[in-house]
């Protein structure tokens, strides 16, 4: 979803960068188009110059120096059918065979007018779904952030036909059935192979569950000005995409000339059991690739070599343990208590048994990342709301698992993700992450930011551990630096999923194993230019 649309708009630097951030709810962008409208710009004219742009990236993906195309136009009864139709005009013109497909009796009135425009023209025109059979590809101009409820009867299943056919489609706005904010699906919704959505980043894009339905996603920009952004959403969108850039300008570079290890960060991991020694690894060279200046690592005695093994630069602490292998106390360095560390992450690998070394990392004044069994046992504690009352920041990383049992109480994040990791962190008072194919992180105040590109090569064991251990890097090289702990966390999603991305590019999809993962973390700095 990061590439910008080949059509190049002059615009500053800085505009294509918030326009590239920004997030928007159906009744954001209706009152941004609103104001749009009411400071002078005619309706038909807006939509004249959205659908133009349409047009041209069509005519890009679909060249007829390539090919002759037969192109299927899917008429809705708005602004969305709207937009088709002066598409459908504009591919006609250029040479495009057009067959639009109009099965409303009752249009918007601009929609109606374009529709008889184009039937003067001679295009075919009727509510015959067997035209579009053999058509090359279709343009889906059936519902976009207008479409509140649910697709029933012969609309739906003129969709599911639609889908079974398999030729490529081009959705306008957002594949016809997806809800724009929750990006559920709304009885049915047409499967696109890319959505060109319109002015600004529709949240329902940016969920989990949609992600099937979209197909490849680009921004269509139209000049919505700053100004009339900012009027509905004020001076910091609510709801952010993370991009390469932000999550870049985040990351301790260049550092000072004049260093020493401790200035840049020491960080305490506490991870692992001997039933779980693996993820204490995980976790350990994740934070290693964050370029942390000092890793203490504090594990069961038993683990203690195994992890010097693999960790030769890390200050590994074999603590006491339990019959079963897992921490049973803390023991640091004499003269050393948590507050002589940067940051804290704790959690991968613990097990249950570790509830002493949870509570007592919770009591400290770190800023700490909580992970895995450290969400677990935050669960059975019950403890959610002291967290409140900690002296520094606390990131909670839960999977949708760990999710549920840590706010039970909170909506589905089945059906919403940003809500639910919103309410989840106004209940707590941590900054949350929610892990998915598109991960979302809240703070408390409301602000959520979103990765927007990931890859499923990341849904196997061990890639948490990496995130914690990297997160929890990131924070301790950050604490002197001032930078908010929430644009950390989005740096930590962000360049964790580039480097699943960056893994799967060269090994496929079945080849980011956890360690492999953690190879790939520095090649994303270098691939890219920081
Ligand atoms: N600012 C912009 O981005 C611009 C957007 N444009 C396009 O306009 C649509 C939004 O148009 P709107 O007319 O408001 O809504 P829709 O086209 O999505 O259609 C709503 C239409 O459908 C009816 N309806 C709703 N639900 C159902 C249902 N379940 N079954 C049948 N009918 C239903 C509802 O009553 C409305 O009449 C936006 O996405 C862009 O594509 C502009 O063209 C340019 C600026
Ligand atoms: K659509």
């Amino acid at each position: 979803m990061q590439n910008p649309s080949p059509i190049q708009i002059k615009h500053s630097p800085n505009r294509q960068e918030y326009i590239a951030k920004v997030v928007v709810t159906a009744v954001q962008m209706r009152d941004i188009e609103e104001r749009i409208f009411a400071t002078g710009m005619p309706v038909a004219a807006l939509m004249e110059k959205v659908a133009g742009l349409i047009a041209l990236r069509v005519q890009q993906l679909f060249p007829l120096s390539s090919n002759s195309y037969r192109v299927g136009i899917l008429v809705g009864p708005g602004h969305n059918g709207g937009d088709a139709l002066v598409v459908a005009r504009e591919l006609h013109f250029r040479g495009y065979e057009v067959w639009i497909y109009s099965p409303f009796s009752q249009l918007k009135e601009l929609t109606a007018q374009h529709l008889e425009y184009a039937q003067s023209l001679g295009i075919s025109c009727d509510g015959n779904i067997e035209q579009l059979r053999n058509c090359d590809f279709l343009i889906d101009g059936l519902f976009g952030f207008g479409l509140e409820r649910q697709l029933t009867d012969a609309i739906a299943s003129t969709i599911n036909q639609f889908n079974e056919w398999q030729q490529p489609i081009i959705s306008i706005d957002i594949p016809s059935g997806l809800h724009t904010d929750t990006g559920e699906v709304l009885g049915t919704a047409i499967r696109a192979t890319y959505t060109l959505c319109l002015g600004l980043w529709k949240l329902g894009l940016l969920q989990d569950h949609a992600l099937e339905y979209v197909g490849k996603a680009e921004l269509i920009d139209f000049d919505i000005t700053l100004a009339d952004i900012e009027s509905v959403l004020g001076n910091t969108p609510r709801i952010r995409r993370i991009t390469r850039k932000t999550a870049l300008s985040t990351l301790p570079l260049p550092r000072p000339a004049v260093t020493h290890k401790y200035k840049e960060g020491h960080l305490l991991l506490i991870c692992g059991s001997r039933r779980y020694a693996g993820g204490a690894i995980l976790t350990a060279l994740g934070a290693r690739a964050s370029g942390v200046g000092m890793l203490s690592v504090a594990v069961p005695e038993s683990l203690k070599y195994l992890l010097v093994s693999h960790l030769p630069e890390a200050l590994i602490i074999g603590c006491p343990e339990t019959e079963t292998g897992a921490i049973l106390e803390l023991t640091l360095p004499e003269n050393t208590d948590l507050s002589a560390f940067s940051a804290i992450a704790c959690g991968p690998g613990l097990t249950r048994e570790a509830t002493p070394i949870v509570q007592q990392v919770i009591e400290s004044d770190r800023t700490l990342v909580l992970d895995a069994d450290g969400l677990n046992i935050l669960a059975q504690l019950e403890t959610i709301p002291t967290l409140q009352k900690r002296q520094a920041t606390t990131v909670l990383t839960p999977h949708t698992g760990e999710f549920h049992r840590l706010f039970p109480t909170v909506s589905d994040a089945k059906h919403d993700r940003i809500t639910a990791v919103r309410e989840a962190a106004a209940e707590s008072g941590a900054v949350v992450l929610l892990k998915g194919a598109r991960t979302a992180i809240a703070n408390s105040q409301g602000i959520v930011w979103i990765n927007p590109e990931s890859t499923p090569a990341l849904a196997r064991g061990g890639s948490g551990d990496v995130l914690t251990g990297l997160l929890g890097g990131l924070l301790a090289q950050a604490t002197k630096k001032q930078i908010p702990v929430e644009d950390i966390v989005a740096t930590a999603a962000w360049w964790h999923s580039q480097a699943g991305i960056l893994a799967a590019q060269e090994r496929t999809e079945l080849g980011v194993d956890a360690s492999t993962l953690t190879q790939y973390l520095m090649p994303v700095l270098s691939t890219h230019e920081t």
